[in-house]
């Protein structure tokens, strides 16, 4: 049987809230498998993000564990959980996140050359991934001088660039417009799949939901498989 690339096991994260204390996860488990897409859906508040934060090793949870390729990253120590993030884990957010100073080729570059690569390879690679967003003639374009979408673009091209074994995003497509979305959408769907790269994503958008091979939403603090039923959520 294949071995998932990410395992998330026993997840508890509560947040204080006045006097009392929010359990948002409580338990949550999630296995993630080579080269599929999984949809993570549900309601605002119901504990995406702080899933994703806590399977990006961004966030310290409360309790569980989680493995990348079969090896337990919490409990390291922060220079190595820092590196398996930095080698193995891609992040996209809702918002860019861009470095404004710097051209698209350059915020591709940026990851690459922090992970020990050279400067032509690391721009070789920025200016494959690029044109395979579609954005051969953006190279040398600020953040300031895209569109959202194309902006989205680059930031995903980013995230892949250390060829991560398992990305992570957070609504990706959210701040935009639904044409831009879908068109967005469909390039981080084609790209992950031909970098054979495993991908969870949380979003509010069930008509790109339906294009995920799977997908899992949070009930009661727990992370579930999902099946659409009438009327949806
Ligand atoms: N740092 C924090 N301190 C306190 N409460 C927090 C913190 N982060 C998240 N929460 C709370 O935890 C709950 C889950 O938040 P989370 O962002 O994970 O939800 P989400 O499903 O991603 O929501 P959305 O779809 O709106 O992005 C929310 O009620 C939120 O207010």
């Amino acid at each position: 049987m294949t071995r998932p690339v990410l395992s998330v096991r026993g997840l508890h994260r509560s947040y204080k809230s006045g006097a009392g204390l929010l359990k948002v996860l409580a338990g949550a488990d999630v296995d993630i498998f080579p080269g599929e897409m999984v949809g993570l859906i549900g309601p605002s508040g119901s504990g995406k993000s702080t899933m994703l934060h806590a399977a990006g090793l961004l966030e310290k949870p409360n309790d569980g564990e989680v493995f990348i390729n079969g090896r337990e990253c919490l409990a390291l120590p922060d220079d190595e959980r820092t590196a398996i993030r930095r080698d193995r884990i891609g992040m996209v957010y809702q918002f860019h996140h861009l470095q404004k100073e710097f051209t698209a080729e350059e915020n591709v570059m940026i990851p690459q050359m922090v992970a020990g690569k050279g400067a032509r390879e690391a721009k070789s690679e920025a200016r494959r991934l690029l044109g395979e967003m579609g954005l051969a003639e953006r190279l040398t374009h600020r953040p300031s001088q895209m569109s959202g979408g194309e902006q989205q673009r680059v930031a995903i091209a980013r995230a892949l660039a250390n060829k991560p074994q398992v990305l992570l995003a957070d609504e990706p497509t959210g701040n935009l417009d639904p044409a831009t979305s879908a068109t967005v959408f469909d390039q981080l769907y084609r790209l992950t799949r031909q970098e054979g790269v495993a991908a969870l994503v949380a979003t509010h958008n069930m008509e790109l939901a339906s294009y995920m091979d799977r997908l899992l939403t949070v009930r009661e603090g727990l992370i579930v498989s999902y099946v659409p039923t009438l009327p949806s959520y």
